[in-house]
Order: structure tokens, then sequence, then C-alpha cells
């Protein structure tokens, strides 16, 4: 309580709890001491950590059993089979209770078992979705995870970034924070060096460090107990789609089993057997599995997406995936490496290409231009332009006077976007006044240095010349104000211009390949840069863009009507020059266009742009907190081709959904049907409840898991993306589903009249109509690849492993229902001769022979249309 901070190395602990209490100010002295001495030492991490814990709020309740039991009952296959084993029980029938409870927890188990699989691949993703923080540890810059932070952690901070925890600025450049929620204030808060940030509040300008004085709970933000919701609960068009139906499905059914309710107990006088049929026709059709199987697809495309590097931040937008057909895409880092580096100076008239002097010394006349880029710069870069200044500064400047470590920035003026241009003025450790360093767009550089028509036109054409090869030029300009006071704007300096300097930023591998995959997939990528056009044209030739040549850039687009634009951006491919805030525009043209649009984006100002956007990108390396937030899906390593094989993954998860569904809806018909066929023509019963548990132990996984993990067909990404307003349940997936059932329950009553017309007995029918059920539903399930794909395909294409287990499940479980002989009296079968045998196996051919041609003539007649 008495001690006083002297050195955040032994009294952090201490620090952190007084400064809660508001008793200790800020010792920005020691502070500076800390940061200069390098940070935490990994040991001292390793104490606090003890001491603080995780940086995490405490989230809401955790989830109980029972919580857990209950969500289990929402399933109504669970509770009818539930309330069926009762009344068993007290109807005397010991036997068959026990077996419906048997059935019970198998059903149970594959339930909670397919949770898991969704619940672990979501865990698995919500553990790389945790904002990261950079610290300065052990002397050196590390990237870390925002929960590892403790308190004594020195922390950059830069434009677009959460704050990770409670914290003290050290050094402020321009910082701006936006506090709203906390305040609900959105005007961005200055701050100044020795002000404090808040955790989960967001730098929206300029660069700053701080260091950590509290975290996780002890945070503002965590003392206020307020959670930041984050969960925006969005109901993908699909799942609306789907519940809707369910909806539907569920009225029909329940009405059906009332039905079946009056009519069999009102014309058997039995009011015990009738509800119990009732609830086993429920138990047959309610349409349980639909949303279970959309929620499953999904969270596993998510985990199959995040092997690619590809975050999927909002689930539902998978859904969306499939049918882009505009990608629109940032030059740098997406297509290009952004492993900048200086490859051409041009200065005094004289031009140098550093990739042919690699070893060789820089000549003199360049030393200013590169001394006054690395002025422009930060000290510790972090921009891969500056970067590249700062190591070619560091490789050829190295023991000249041209580099001034031991000066201390006193202002930066930042780029806008007005102006792209970064100018810092720089406090000497022996002049009075300030050394002003300039850096940025050629255009930008030329109006700084206010140069006459003459020279201006010689900088345009020579800056022309060094991009055409896909450099990026920057030009450098400098200044020198004696001073005491610096103006408010880069205008009022007197630049002097010092020269052009040309950047290499290599394209990346594969990317050549990837754009012409999405030109036979019918997606049109489109190139939004903020680079020079020459630049930009440049860069698209060399991939394979369409039009290279035809460039719109930022100036010019403001000047086109919505309406020219509308029409003018069907075959534009490249546009340069772009502000962030022109993104948003072009978005907006291309929905109105009826395109579906996906947009990457990495800054604080391309938030709108990504949210407007069917599926918003953000770059997981270069990106912001912000630009993630505001993004469906991140990608970790910022590169193109995974947005291609994210688009795959959405058509495939697509088609798998259309397969499940149609196998759904095709092996439900001949259940409900053989279960109210009896009853309206008063025969023996085929479908006890056992009978419904049974089949949906094999339904279940096969419509959740065996779809799931199909590959997609070879041409997947050779066909046009789906028309957005293609509805899921749309009339092919009706047919086929129709065809499939009903063919199939027509030779499940074939089956059932032909055991009956041979005197057979109510057991011999059930058995043979099982029998032919579970065979004919292997084959449902093998041949289910796509609604219209014909018999010949599926046969030919590879089944996936889980698709044989289910299989040789299937008919294993049936094998032991038909031959052993306490199972076959439990599920009242009788034994199968050859010749019954025989008919189901015939039954299953014909059936599936039939219901393939079928679905085969249909796929025909609508290519022929087509
Ligand atoms: N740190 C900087 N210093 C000086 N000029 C800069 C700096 N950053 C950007 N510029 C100038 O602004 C222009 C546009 O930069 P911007 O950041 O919008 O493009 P980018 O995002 O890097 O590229 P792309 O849009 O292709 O991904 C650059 O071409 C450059 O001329
Ligand atoms: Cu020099």
């Amino acid at each position: 309580m008495k001690k006083t901070i002297k050195s955040f190395q032994f009294d952090l602990n201490d620090y952190e709890m007084k400064n809660q209490s508001n008793d200790l100010p800020f010792d920005l002295k020691s502070a500076k001491d800390f940061l200069s001495k390098g940070g935490l030492t990994t040991s001292e991490v390793l104490a606090l950590k003890k001491i603080h814990g995780k940086n995490e709020l405490r989230s809401q309740k955790p989830k109980r059993i029972y919580n857990y039991l209950l969500e289990l009952f929402k399933d109504p296959m669970v509770y009818l089979l539930f309330i069926c084993g009762c009344i068993y029980f007290f109807l005397g029938d010991h036997s068959e209770a026990a077996m419906l409870l048997a059935f019970f927890f198998l059903i149970i188990i594959i339930t909670i078992f397919q949770e898991k699989k969704t619940g672990n691949a979501i865990e698995a993703l919500k553990s790389i979705s945790n904002p990261r923080a950079l610290t300065l540890r052990d002397g050196q810059q590390k990237r870390i995870a925002g929960t590892d932070i403790v308190p004594g952690d020195i922390v950059y901070l830069n434009e677009g970034d959460y704050i990770p925890a409670d914290s003290h600025l050290i050094s402020s450049i321009n910082v701006e924070v936006d506090e709203s929620i906390l305040t609900g204030e959105s005007v961005p808060v200055k701050k100044e060096v020795a002000e404090e940030l808040l955790s989960g509040t967001t730098i929206v300008n300029g660069h700053a460090i701080a260091i950590v004085h509290s975290i996780g709970q002890n945070t503002f933000l965590g003392r206020i107990g307020k959670i930041i919701d984050k969960d925006e609960s969005n109901h993908s068009r699909l799942e609306i789609e789907t519940s809707l139906l369910v909806k539907k499905l569920s009225f029909i059914a329940l009405g059906l089993c009332a039905l079946v309710i009056i009519i069999y107990s009102l014309s058997n006088h039995d009011w015990i057997k009738g509800p119990l049929l009732g609830i086993s026709l429920a138990m047959a059709i309610l349409p349980n599995e639909l949303p279970a199987v959309l929620t499953i697809y999904f969270a596993m495309a998510a985990w199959r997406l995040s092997k690619y590097k590809v975050l999927t931040r909002k689930i539902s937008s998978i859904e969306n995936l499939g049918s882009i057909n505009v990608l629109c895409v940032d030059k740098t880092g997406t297509l290009t490496m952004n492993k900048m580096a200086i490859q051409k100076i041009y200065s005094n008239d004289q031009t140098i290409d550093l990739s042919e002097h690699l070893e060789t010394q820089l000549p003199e006349i360049f030393h200013e231009v590169l001394e006054y880029g690395i002025l422009a710069s930060r000290k510790d870069p972090f921009d891969p332009m500056e970067i590249a200044f700062s190591s070619t500064g560091n490789k050829y400047l190295k023991d000249t006077e041209h580099l001034h470590h031991d000066w201390d920035l006193e202002k930066e003026y930042p780029l806008t976007t007005q102006l792209l241009s970064v100018t810092h003025a720089w406090k000497g450790k022996d002049s009075n006044g300030f050394v002003i360093g300039v850096k940025g767009s050629p255009e930008a550089i030329i109006d700084l240095c206010h140069m006459n028509e003459g020279d201006k036109n010689k900088i345009q054409k020579l800056s022309d010349d060094m991009a055409s090869n896909g450099l990026r030029i920057l030009g450098v300009a400098k200044s020198y104000t004696p001073d005491k006071k610096l103006p408010a704007i880069q205008h009022d300096f007197e630049f002097k211009f010092l020269g052009l300097v040309g950047i290499a930023d290599p394209i990346r591998p594969g990317i050549k390949e990837s754009i012409a995959e999405c030109k036979n997939a019918g997606i049109r990528v489109v190139m939004l840069t903020g680079d020079h056009p020459v630049t930009a044209k440049s860069i698209a030739r060399q991939i394979g863009l369409h039009d290279p040549d035809n460039v719109i850039t930022g100036v010019q687009l403001d000047k086109i009507p919505d309406t020219e634009l509308c029409e003018l951006i069907k075959n534009v491919s490249v546009f340069s020059r772009i502000m962030p805030e022109q993104k948003l525009r072009l978005v907006e043209i291309f929905k109105k266009n009826k395109d579906i649009v996906a947009m990457t984006g990495d800054g604080v100002n391309d938030a709108p742009a990504l949210r407007s956007a069917h599926i918003g990108i953000a770059m997981g390396e270069k990106g912001t907190d912000v630009a993630r937030e505001a993004s469906d899906i991140v990608l970790l390593n910022d590169d193109f081709s995974s947005i291609v094989e994210s688009i795959k993954c959405g058509r495939k998860v697509y088609l798998n959904i259309k397969n499940a569904l149609i196998y759904l809806f095709s092996i439900h018909i001949p259940i409900a049907g053989m279960s109210v066929l009896p009853v309206i023509f008063n025969l023996p019963l085929v479908l006890l409840p056992a009978h419904i548990a049974f089949l949906h132990l094999i339904i279940e996984p096969a419509s959740s898991i065996a779809f799931e993990g199909d590959d997609p067909p070879f041409d997947i990404m050779k066909q046009a993306p789906r028309p957005s307003d293609e509805i899921l349940f749309n009339f092919d997936l009706w047919y086929a589903s129709f065809m499939k059932g009903t063919i199939l329950f027509l030779s499940l009553a074939v089956v059932y009249l032909i055991s009956l017309w041979r005197h057979q007995g109510e057991a011999d029918a059930r058995t043979l109509v099982m029998t032919t059920l579970i065979l004919s539903n292997t084959f449902l399930i093998f041949l289910n690849r796509g609604p219209n794909v014909s018999i010949l395909n599926n046969l030919t294409k590879k089944p996936n492993k889980i698709v044989i287990w289910i299989i040789i499940t299937s008919l294993l479980l049936l094998i032991a229902a038909l031959y052993i002989p306490s199972a076959r009296t439990l599920l009242s079968f009788s034994f199968m001769h050859p010749i019954d045998i025989a008919i189901c196996i015939l039954a299953t051919l014909v059936s599936v022979g039939i219901s393939e041609l079928s679905i085969f003539i249909f796929a025909r007649k609508k290519l022929v249309n087509q």
C-alpha cells in the first residue's frame, strides 16, 4: 500500500491494484525506461500470469447438464420414443419398453456425437478467431493471442486495432479512439501520452505504444460487467426457408397422425394401440432432421475451410459463397505477396536498378532520396513499403551520416484521401528547427513541390515509365523549418523534390491459375487498388485479368453517374487509385446489377464495403481488427487462392445439403406410406414404433454425416454460379425426392400385398417389407449424389468412407435382426426363406432401377431444353 512504483519490473502486481483505486499517478518516465529495457521477460510473464490469469472476460453461464438434456428433448424423435416406451411399460410389455429405451439411448448417443462434432468444429474456429496483439517481450516484438496479455506488457497499437486490455499511452502519434462501445459516443476521442486506453475500444487513427495495467475482469469493461455481444444471430436464407418448411411439414404430419389415431381407434375400438400408432407415425414423418442437417453441414464446412486458412466468421455466409459471381479484390497482399523491395531509384536525372547492383555501393547521388524516404517512415516500420525503405537504408547507408536513429519524431501528417503522402517532422539532436521528409504518390509529391509545368510533365512521364513493369512508385521530397511551431497541413511546407523510388511487390504464385479457374467457374475477378493506373494495368496483365488496359481511376469514378456506371462496370476489371470509401459505391452498383459480390478489405475505412458485400472478406495478416469484425470470412494467409478454395467449398456444401435433403424426403415417403396404408385398408400393421426407431438409427447418421463428406463432382468449378434467386427447395429437389420415395413406396406395397396374397402372416409381411426397405435404403444412400445425375455417373463415383460404413452397418443390423432368434422375436419378425429374400432383392432392384431411370430421363429433358 505504501510502496511507490520505482520500476515496472518489480511492482507490476502492486501497480495494477493501486492504479485501480486511482491513488497512484501514472509514472511516464519509468514506463519509458521500461520500454527501452525491452518490456517483460519470459519469466516475469509466467509469474504475472500465475497471479492474474488470462485476459478474458468471464463468459456467460456455463452450459449445465440439464440444459443439454433439454436441448436433446427438443427433437421430437427423442421424446416420442420416450413416451412410447412409457406406454409399453405401463401396458406391462416390458421387453418392448426395454427395447424402445435402448433405441432411445442409442439415438441420444448419436445426437450427442453429432453435436460434439459440430461443437468441436465451432470451438476450433473460435480459438483462431481471437484477436491477437503485438507486444514487446524480451526486447522483441511478438504477436501473441490477446488472451495471453499480462499487466505490464508493452503493446504496439495501430489504426484499426482493438485495445486488448486497459493501458496507458507511452507514445501517441495522432491517436484517436472509438469508445462508442463504452460510452455510446461515436465521435472518436483524441488521446495523448499518459492518457488511458480502455479494453474493448478501437484505435481508428494513428499509432501508439502503451503499457497494460489491468486485464480481463479487472478492466473497466470487466468491472462494469458489460458483455460485448458479438454474436450477430443472422439466419441465412436457407435456414429461414428450411424452418418455414419444417413448420409446414410438421403441421401436415401432426394432422395425419390425428387422422390415423381416430380412424384406427374408431374402427378397432382400441384406444391404446391407436395412439401408439399415431405416435409412431409422428416419429416416422416429423421432419426433425432438416434443421440439424443445415447446422451440421455449415459447421463442418467452416471447419474444413479453416484447413485452407479461411476463417468463417458468419457461418451462414457459406451458403452465399457458392453463388458469388463477382469477386472484388485488393491488389496489395491479396494478388501480390506484400513483400516490398526497392528496385529502382531516380534522382538527379539518373536512374539506378538495384536488382542489377546488388553488392556494389550505392552512388552518393541516390543517398538523399533514401535518407528522406526513411525519415518519412516510422521508426519501427510496420508498413511493408516503409520496411523496404529501412532495409535498403540499412544496406547502403549503414556507415553514413544519412541515418538518424537518435532523432525524435515530433509530428506525423498522415495519408489522407485527398493527399496520398505521409510527412514526418523530426527534431534533430542539435538543431533548433525541424527536418521534414515526405514520401507519397508521384502526383501528391508533384503537388507538394509546386513544380512548374515542364518539371511536372517530366516527372510524370518518368514515373509512368518506371511503373509500366508493375512497380509501385513513390516520390520523395524534403524540407526544413527553423520555426518552433509546425504548420497544420503538409501544403504549408516548402518542399524540394528529391527523386522517385520504384518498389517491387512480387505476384503470389498460383494467382494466374486461380484467376483462370474463376473464369471457368463463371466468376468475374475485379481488381480494386489504391495504386497508380500504370502499375495496376501491368499487374492486371501479368495475372491474366480480363481487358487489363481498360482502367477506371477513382477520380473518373466520382464523375460517372450511377446509371452509366451500372453499364460500365459490366466490362471493367481494373479500378485504380480507389479510395476505401469508393469501394462501398462499387459494391452497391454491383448489387444493383443483381450480382452476388464478394469484396476484400483490410483497413478501417473498408468496413462499410465489407458489410455491404454479400461476402465481406477480411485479410488476416495485413487486415485490422475492425475490418475483421465487419467481414463474413477472414483469409488468415491473405492469399487469393484461398478465396477460390472457399467458393469451391461453398458450392460443394450446397450440393451435399441438397443430396441429404433429397435422401431424407425420399426415405420418409415409404415409411409414412407403410404406416398409413394398413390403417386405411384395415390390414395387418407393418411398422411399429420399434421399427421406426430402428430405421432412424440408419437414417440419421446417413443424412447428417454421410453426404457431408462427399467430394464435389469434378466439374463443380466449370459450372456457372448458382443463380442468386434459385431456392434450395426447387422443382428438381421435389421431383427427385418424390420419384424416389413414391416408387420405393409402391414396391413396398407390392411386396406387402404379395405376402398377404401368399397367405403369409403379419410377421412375414412385416419382415419382407422391412428387408426391402433397408435394402433399398442402402441404394438410396449409395446412389444419392446430386439431383440430376444419372445412375451411371453415380455408380462410377467412388463413395466416401462413411457411406460405406453406414451401408455395411445397416446390412449387418438387418442380418442380425433376421437371423438372431431373440432379436427376431423382439422385433416381431419371422424367419426368411430363400424365396422371401429373392422377392425382396428383386423388388429392390426393380424399384431402384425405375426411379433412377425416371430421374435420368428428367435430367436429359432438362438438358435438351437448355
Ligand atoms: N505509408 C505510406 N507512405 C507514403 N505513401 C503511401 C503510404 N501508403 C500508401 N501510400 C500512397 O497511397 C497510395 C494508395 O495506398 P493504399 O494504401 O490505398 O493502397 P494499398 O491498399 O496499399 O494497395 P491496394 O489497394 O492495391 O491493396 C499508394 O499507392 C501510395 O502512393
Ligand atoms: Cu552520402
